[in-house]
């Protein structure tokens, strides 16, 4: 298919004012968006998410290597480049809280080319798809937070551009509204064909919405996968084992520094194995004590447990 972002080998480095000190935030990130595609972008705190999606919208210019979005050169040829995409890298720092919700997007059609004849049925047409019709007269200032970000996000689709890059988009929402932003980015892509770019630590973002994710660590791209796969790949590495009693400090020693990744819910141990042998090993731990076993079951894999396990690996490596 054809791609209509190219992230050729970025790389940034930031230079704090005062001390001089130089970061490497970025060194030398590569990858490829298709057109319609929805891509997440996840990495620990500080691994370059944001540095990357900065780079992508013109924001930032890498010291090394290029990116081009439908051809055209972020650097060289930036207008052209940027005609193509929309961003919303603050959330609802990006829209003017002592406006109304109208306001703000009547604002924000002019400023980003919507002609005048047509603004007031693209702001109508974009508040009833993002259900924010009975809100058009509140001010920004007095809107939940949830809301502030689905404006936001709102305000990003006026110009119509083939791309939308956002970052982090469900940040601090509740499970109800992160569903809700969820659906209307999965509809937009659907229905719009636009192509979407989302940096974020919601693995269920990651789960539900995206087909692939890339995974950014230390400034570099340690994983560029479909989900679907990603989760296969891991499938049949996860068990949950029920004890009836719980274990001893020595035995807990033993399961840390032998399957480090691995989590407690009560009586109930949930694991991922190296490999499927392992699981021999780990029932020899509780063996050992005799302690009782209720259940040994292969768990479903989610999403954090594989991210966190690519992470891990990539440290110890
Ligand atoms: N303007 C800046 N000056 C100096 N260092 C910076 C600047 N912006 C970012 N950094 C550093 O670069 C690294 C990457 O930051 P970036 O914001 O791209 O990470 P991120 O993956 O988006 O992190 P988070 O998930 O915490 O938002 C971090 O160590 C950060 O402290």
């Amino acid at each position: 298919m054809e791609s209509i972002i190219k992230v050729n080998g970025i790389q940034k480095t930031y230079k704090k004012r005062k001390t001089k000190e130089e970061f490497k935030a970025v060194k030398g990130v590569s990858f490829e968006v298709a057109k319609g595609e929805i891509v997440g972008l996840l990495g620990p705190n500080g691994a370059g998410k944001t540095t990357t999606i900065k780079t992508i919208c013109g924001l930032l210019v890498p010291d090394e290597g290029s990116v081009t979005i439908n051809g055209h050169d972020s650097v060289r040829d930036r207008n052209k480049a940027l005609r193509h995409i929309s961003a919303v890298l603050e959330g609802n720092r990006n829209i003017y809280w002592r406006l109304t919700v109208q306001e703000n997007m009547q604002y924000f059609a002019g400023n980003r080319g919507v002609r005048k004849k047509e603004i007031r049925e693209r702001v109508a047409e974009l508040l009833k798809l993002f259900r924010l019709e009975d809100k058009k007269n509140e001010l920004v200032n007095n809107l939940s937070r949830g809301m502030q970000q689905k404006l936001a996000i709102c305000v990003a689709m006026l110009a119509d551009t083939d791309v939308i890059l956002l970052d982090e988009p469900t940040l601090g929402l509740d499970v109800e509204t992160g569903y809700e932003v969820r659906e209307l980015l999965r509809k937009i892509a659907s229905e719009q064909g636009k192509t979407i770019i989302i940096s974020t630590h919601d693995m269920p973002v990651v789960q539900d919405l995206c087909e692939r994710t890339i995974i950014i660590n230390e400034g570099k791209v340690i994983a560029d996968d479909r989900v679907d796969h990603l989760l296969q790949l891991f499938e049949t590495s996860a068990y949950q084992i029920h004890v009836k009693e719980s274990i001893s400090d020595q035995q807990q020693e033993v399961l840390t520094r032998q399957f480090p990744l691995h989590s407690w819910e009560g009586l109930k141990l949930q694991v991922n194995l190296g490999q499927e042998q392992d699981i021999y090993d780990l029932v020899e731990i509780f063996k050992r004590e005799q302690t009782p076993i209720e259940t040994v079951t292969r768990s479903e894999v989610n999403f954090e447990q594989v991210f966190r396990k690519l992470v891990k690996e990539e440290v110890a490596s």
